[in-house]
Parts: structure tokens; sequence; C-alpha cells
């Protein structure tokens, strides 16, 4: 399906490199050191003009996205929409790469998407302040999902500071069947943690020194994610998938987010061909695809 007129934004998915959590906080939240990669796998979104409000949606995974008002790209069209006075009758048309429920943060690039779709196609002229405030409402992910590049995300992962980047990075990502539900595993994280004194979240230097560097040994020496115990609690099966990319040659490998994508970082491009067949050929994933790091946020692509 395609949308004829319009504006379309090409917006990455991520993986967090670390991903500390502290403790929940009253809000039901967690205080984060989140750092975050945007990575060349992408979404795009397009909106136009429409007699009503519409949205669609296209590509792997396509049947498990909500084609109603909790769509995050239909709330951010919605939440713009407020903001100006305007009505939000567009036609919002969503060309998936980013799988579904993985861990990649696929809806939080949607919202971003669609918020600077609108935001061209209303002539807004919002600030980037402005469109970075609007990100913060719809998700914590959101906001990185626009900036792109890397960066590190405190308070619930919405408050960003730039991260300067040294070079690519290669990795392979490992789509599993099915998805994890975010709130799920941080509710397993707290579980899993009950009765100990959770430390407050920091981002190790060797880590953001391997990142200003472009070094990708120390990079895969520093990577950490503390919901991947919960993620493997509620998805046992991704200690065979991570087992399979590190014995296939990957530097390292973790748990992308919440999962129950898995990431493995690896040398170069022909590592990540071979990783990735490996993979695919361990039966342990549904899908392998080679990626690089850092890629730019959400840019407006057509139109505009
Ligand atoms: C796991 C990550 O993807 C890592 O980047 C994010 O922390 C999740 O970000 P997100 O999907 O944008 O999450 P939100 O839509 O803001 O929140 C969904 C739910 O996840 C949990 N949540 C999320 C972020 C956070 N810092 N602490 C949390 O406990 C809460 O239960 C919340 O109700
Ligand atoms: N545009 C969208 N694309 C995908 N899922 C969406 C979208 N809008 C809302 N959702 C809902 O959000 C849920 C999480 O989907 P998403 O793809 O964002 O997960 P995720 O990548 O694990 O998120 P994150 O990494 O930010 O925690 C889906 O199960 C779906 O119900």
């Amino acid at each position: 399906m395609s949308v004829s007129r319009g504006v379309t934004v090409r917006v990455p998915a991520k993986v967090n490199v670390r991903l500390a959590v502290g403790g929940a906080r009253p809000d039901g939240y967690h205080d984060l050191a989140n750092v975050f990669l945007a990575v060349g796998l992408y979404d795009e979104v397009t909106v136009a003009e429409a007699a009503a409000p519409a949205v669609t949606c296209e590509g792997p995974g396509a049947d498990q996205v909500p084609l109603d008002r909790t769509n995050l790209a239909v709330r951010a069209a919605e939440l713009l929409a407020a903001r100006h006075g305007i009505t939000p009758n567009v036609h919002l048309h969503i060309r998936k790469d980013i799988p579904v429920a993985g861990g990649m943060a696929g809806g939080s690039a949607d919202g971003a998407g669609a918020l600077l779709a609108c935001d061209a196609l209303w002539g807004c002229g919002s600030s980037r302040e402005e469109l970075l405030s609007l990100c913060a409402e719809l998700g914590s992910d959101v906001p990185f999902s626009l900036v792109g590049g890397a960066a590190l995300g405190t308070g619930r992962g919405e408050l960003l500071t730039p991260l300067e980047v040294g070079g690519a990075f290669h990795w392979v990502f490992a789509m599993a069947d099915g998805g994890l539900s975010t709130p799920a595993v941080y509710a397993e994280f707290d579980r899993l943690n009950r009765g100990t004194e959770v430390p407050p979240p920091a981002a190790p230097p060797a880590l953001l020194e391997a990142l200003r560097t472009g070094d990708t040994a120390g990079l895969a020496d520093a990577l950490g994610n503390d919901l991947q115990p919960a993620a493997l609690s509620l998805r046992p099966s991704l200690a065979a998938t991570l087992a399979a990319g590190t014995e296939a040659g990957a530097l390292a490998g973790l748990v992308s987010g919440s999962g129950p994508t898995t990431a493995f970082l690896v040398k170069d491009a022909e590592a990540a061909e071979s990783v990735a067949a490996a993979l695919r050929a361990s039966g342990t994933c549904r899908e392998a695809r080679p990626a690089l790091a850092p890629a730019p946020g959400a840019t407006v692509v057509a139109g505009g």
C-alpha cells in the first residue's frame, strides 16, 4: 500500500549498549542510565492530508501493530494537532522493518516519525526542544528515536545527552518469534531483585570511551543490559540464541532492551555476514540481519 502525496520520514531502530536500571520509582518507572545507539534498520512513516483520520501498516509483524488510537504514530499526530488547534485529518502509513515488540523501539520510532512528518505537513515549525518535549510525553524511548546517533538517557530514559561516536560498529540482530511486553520485563526485573538493594544506575566510563574512539573490542567488553536476566527468565530460549551468536564468532551478544531481539557486536562486515548466516542456520531465531551503527535520527526523506 502507498500514500500518494505527503511527507515521508525514516526513523532508525536502537540498541541499548548499556542499560543500567535503578529501583522502581513511585510513578511506576525506573531511573536509568541508558546508553542508546541508533542502528541502520528503519521504519518509514508517511503522512498525507485525508478526509478523515486513518492509519495503515505494512511489513513484517504489521498484523500485530494496533490500528487504533493506541498506535504511537496516531498518538503523536493527535498530540501535535491538539497543541496547534489542528484537526488531525491525516492518513498515516507505516512501513515497518523494525521488529514489533522486539526491544528495538519500533513503536517509538513510528511516534517520532509521525511527529516530524506532521510538523512538516502542517507547517507547525516546532523547535527541536518542542519536538523533544512532545516525544517525552509519548514514551521514554521516543526522544532518542528523534535524535539518533548515540546518547545517554537518564531519568526514565527521556533526558538525553548526545554522545560522540568515533567510528562505525557492525552488528547482527537476531529477531525472535513473538514479542515481549516492556512493562512485563520491568516487572520481572523487580521480582528478581526483590529484597536486594538496587544500586543507582551509572554508565561505565570504559564504555563511553570505547564509543568515543570507535573501539569495537572495547565496546564488546563493556556491553551490558540489566534487563537481560528478566528477559531470559520470561523467554529462556534466548539463551540458545545468545550462545549460537557467540559460538559463530560474535565478539559479544546481549538482549536488546526489553527483548526478545538479541544483538551481536562483530568485528567487520564479513563477520556480520557469517554470524548472520550461522544464526539463521542455528534455528534459534526467526531471522538474522546485519546492521551498521550509528544511524541518523528521524529524517524527512520525501515531501516536506
Ligand atoms: C527498555 C527500553 O526500551 C530501553 O530503552 C525502555 O526503557 C522502554 O521505553 P518505552 O518502551 O518508551 O517505555 P514507556 O512507554 O515510557 O513505558 C512503558 C512501561 O515500561 C516501564 N518502564 C519504562 C521506562 C522506564 N524507565 N522504567 C519503566 O519501568 C513502565 O512499566 C512503563 O509503564
Ligand atoms: N506504531 C507501532 N508499532 C509497533 N507497535 C506499536 C505501535 N504503536 C503502538 N504499539 C504497541 O506497542 C507495543 C510495543 O511495540 P514496540 O515495537 O514499540 O516494542 P519495543 O520495540 O519492544 O519497544 P521498546 O524497545 O521501546 O521497549 C506493541 O505490542 C503494540 O501493541
